[in-house]
């Protein structure tokens, strides 16, 4: 058997095991009905309607799930089709299920704020099945947030024997005050277990990985601390602006759109203590803990950037400016870039900077964090020449958890060398497929699991963490530093990361296996 034929063997014995065990849950036996609020919108046809085809092609959802689109847009099922499928990734064997998924799939048009249409909606759903579980996405702009989530309440709920799941997409609010009203709204209408607050970078492999890498291994933990910690640097990087996206994006900014949020749900999987299970409610009380012991943070520990045109750069995108943006106003000082230095005031982190770094238009996709050591005590070798030990763990693209040590050059000489451990996804786990963030996140709603899911408490907690400054950056108008499309952002965010203990030198080469 070739490796390939192996990687696949393993991979269909995966979801083999998989769905046999999801066969045998109960809730599996009964009929589902899954419902796209928003279903003519982008995230629709990008994410969701492909990730119910991927889950519903591999069986891992119970066989009886209806799938229903609601928008406002009056569409038939094929008009729906033919906008969504060019997203589906089908095998060349998938037409014929692919028929089927479909005939589980309906539409209904209606309002996002009158009741009535909400009744139609209760309606269509029994006629599909009066005894369904039901799981509604909130594929929509936060603005309607209240009144569908009122009217599914007052109009749509699943029968008393069934339960009711809602996922809710960011923005959880822009500050903590309306993040407050809205918790306060939600909870007014259902209990924490029937809401899924989707952060999708919990769903991504590397960010799943960290638990497991923290506290199933027993090597990390003695170096787990203040002692041997130097700085942490979580990183986000896209290598394209904001373009057609400004008009949203401008009412955010970086730091609400990337750094509340993604990096600060990986601050907390890297700074927690160890959870008493893998219970979804022990780990989010350790998450909230460790965000309990951060404080506000301070404008004097952050940088802001604006990415304008590259006069030079290879294509149009890389030309334009954030503010060539129509949808941006001509004097924004909305940041696409932004590093902030945070500390967790506990024993085991005191002092130890974890430095949140994030940007669009930059030089590389890339999403990452990294723990850089303390220097080696009592340095026995030539002055110089020993570099910081470093943990990286990359998230995107090309997974892969490496650690940079010290070792002997080979050969006649004692002299040392910078090289590294190496779990390279590609090699180690070649050909296997990563689900995609959306795909384990629905699933997981499915199997009513909300490890990776954001609770009311740990929201509240990263608004407290932001709001201060993000109030400061609007009402003051803070300009941001300029950098240029392309570039790896402002030269002022490599000085706080190195006023901060992050020390780069720039020796370091990675020896590419594949082009050895
Ligand atoms: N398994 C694998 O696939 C492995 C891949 N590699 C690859 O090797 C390459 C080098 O490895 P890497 O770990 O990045 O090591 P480097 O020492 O080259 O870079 C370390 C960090 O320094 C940052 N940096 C670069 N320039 C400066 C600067 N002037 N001031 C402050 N910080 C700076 C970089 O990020 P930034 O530019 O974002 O600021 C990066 O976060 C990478 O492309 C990496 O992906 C290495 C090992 C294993
Ligand atoms: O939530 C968001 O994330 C995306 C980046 O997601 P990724 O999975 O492609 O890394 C980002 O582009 C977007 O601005 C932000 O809202």
């Amino acid at each position: 058997m070739s490796d390939h034929e192996e990687v696949i063997k393993f991979e269909e014995e995966g979801i083999r095991l998989l769905k046999e065990s999801l066969d045998k849950t109960e809730d599996y036996q009964v009929p589902h009905v899954f419902v796209v609020g928003g279903a003519s919108g982008d995230l629709a046809k990008k994410k969701i309607y492909p990730t119910l085809w991927g889950l519903y092609k591999d069986q891992l959802i119970p066989k009886q799930t209806f799938f229903v689109g609601y928008a406002r847009s009056k569409f038939s099922i094929l008009e729906l089709r033919e906008k969504v499928e060019p997203f589906f990734k089908v095998g060349p064997n998938e037409n014929e299920v692919l028929e089927e998924f479909w005939k589980m799939n309906s539409y209904v048009a209606g309002s996002y704020d009158k009741g009535p249409d909400f009744q139609t909606l209760d309606s269509h759903i029994r006629g599909l099945s009066c005894k369904a579980h039901r799981i509604i996405y909130l594929a929509l702009p936060p603005t309607v947030y209240q009144s569908i989530t009122k009217n599914i309440h007052d109009y749509c709920m699943a029968p008393k024997e069934c339960w009711t799941r809602i996922i809710v997409e960011k923005p959880f609010g822009h500050d903590s005050q309306s993040s407050a009203e809205l918790s306060k709204h939600l909870s007014g209408l259902f209990v924490e277990n029937q809401l899924y607050r989707i952060d999708h970078y919990l769903g991504k492999e590397m960010v799943q990985n960290l638990v497991i890498q923290r506290f199933g291994n027993r090597m990390f933990a003695p170096l787990w601390n203040r002692d041997n910690i130097a700085s942490v640097v979580i990183s986000f990087k896209e290598p394209f602006g904001t373009f057609g996206r400004g008009g949203y994006f401008d009412t955010f900014g970086i730091i609400r759109d990337v750094m509340q949020n993604h990096l600060l749900q990986m601050l907390s999987l890297i700074a927690m203590e160890k959870p008493v299970s893998l219970n979804a409610e022990d780990i989010r009380n350790e998450k909230v803990k460790v965000l309990k012991c951060i404080k506000p943070i301070e404008i004097t520990e952050v940088v802001l950037g604006q990415y304008m045109g590259d006069p030079n750069g290879p294509n149009e995108d890389s030309r334009t400016g954030y503010l060539d943006d129509p949808g941006v106003s001509k004097d924004s000082v909305t940041p696409t870039f932004a590093t902030a230095v945070l500390f967790v005031k506990n024993e085991r982190w005191d002092g130890v900077p974890f430095i949140l770094r994030c940007g669009k238009a930059l030089n590389e996709r890339k999403a990452e964090v990294r723990v850089q050591l303390k220097d080696v005590s009592g340095d026995i070798f030539t002055r110089g020449q020993l570099a910081r030990n470093e943990l990286v763990i990359r998230v995107q693209p090309d997974e892969a958890v490496y650690m940079k040590i010290m070792g002997k050059k080979p050969g006649n000489s004692f002299d040392c060398e910078e090289t590294e451990l190496d779990l390279t996804y590609a090699s180690r786990y070649a050909g296997v497929k990563l689900p995609d963030a959306y795909e384990r996140l629905i699933l997981d709603v499915f199997l009513g699991s909300q490890i990776h899911f954001v609770r009311s408490d740990e929201l509240a907690e990263a608004w407290r963490i932001f709001t201060p400054l993000l109030h400061k950056i609007d009402k003051e108008r803070i300009k941001p530093v300029k950098y240029t499309f392309g570039s790896r952002g402002p030269k002022e965010s490599d000085d706080l990361l190195k006023k901060y203990n992050f020390t780069y030198t720039g020796t370091y080469k990675w020896k590419n296996e594949a082009k050895i």
